[in-house]
């Protein structure tokens, strides 16, 4: 269903990803993990086609975008002079869908967004990204910022959403992961290996093994 090869992915002469391949065939919560550099969000844009990379990603027969994939980059780049309710808008046209009338959390309708903490930003993009239902998300750190409330409302709405679609959650916080994922993929020495939940007592051993 979702196939991800990156033969090389390249900043200037650094080799960040090489030889990778990610194949997920069914629904579910995966895990994403990696030490700082190591190269959790290229791999996300690579996917995407937002950076330029030797290989290919496929989500059935078509190529991964931003059309059939959600992504939620883990700081959002959002509009400081619009209202929620307008970037939402502005959202929904710049992606061809159908503004949404519920939205997972609640937001002041009147104030700018300029004038939100890190938190509301954060809970303003994931609004304007949930408008849709997707088959796939690159979701990029998404609880970070977020109160425990607001945890505990995205957890429990991605749980849901994995009965039917891909959700892989760029993490460091890896009780979450264990907790939740079907598996987990560790990005180390520029490809990923992966873990079912049955493997994950093994996970820390490759983890902080500087052999493998
Ligand atoms: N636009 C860029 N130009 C040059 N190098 C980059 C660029 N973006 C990322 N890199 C480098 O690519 C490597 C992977 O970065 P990336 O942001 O994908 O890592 P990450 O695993 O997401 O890290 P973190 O856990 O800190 O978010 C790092 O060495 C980083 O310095």
């Amino acid at each position: 269903m979702l196939k991800i090869e990156i033969k090389s992915k390249t900043y200037s002469n650094d080799i960040v990803l090489k030889n990778l391949e990610l194949e997920i065939t069914e629904p579910g919560l995966y895990g994403l993990i990696g030490k700082n550099g190591q190269g959790k969000t290229t791999l996300f844009k690579c996917a995407l086609g937002l950076e330029k990379y030797e290989g290919k990603s496929y989500l059935g027969k078509e190529k991964v975008s931003l059309i059939n994939t959600a992504f939620c980059p883990a700081e959002p780049i959002l509009y400081d002079e619009l209202t929620t309710e307008e970037f939402n808008k502005f959202y929904a046209k710049l992606f061809m869908l159908e503004p949404s009338k519920d939205y997972l959390f609640d937001l002041p309708k009147d104030k700018l967004i300029k004038q939100f903490s890190t938190g509301m930003k954060k809970k303003t993009y994931l609004n304007a990204l949930f408008q849709k239902d997707f088959l796939v998300y690159f979701l990029d750190e998404p609880f970070n910022g977020l109160d425990i409330e607001a945890n505990y409302i995205l957890l429990n709405y991605l749980k849901e959403k994995s009965k039917t679609s891909i959700i892989i959650i760029s993490s460091h916080i890896i009780d979450v992961l264990y907790k939740n994922c079907k598996g987990i993929y560790m990005l180390k020495n520029n490809k990923t290996t992966y873990f079912n939940h049955l493997e994950f007592d093994q996970l820390e051993i490759a983890f902080f093994n500087n052999q493998s």
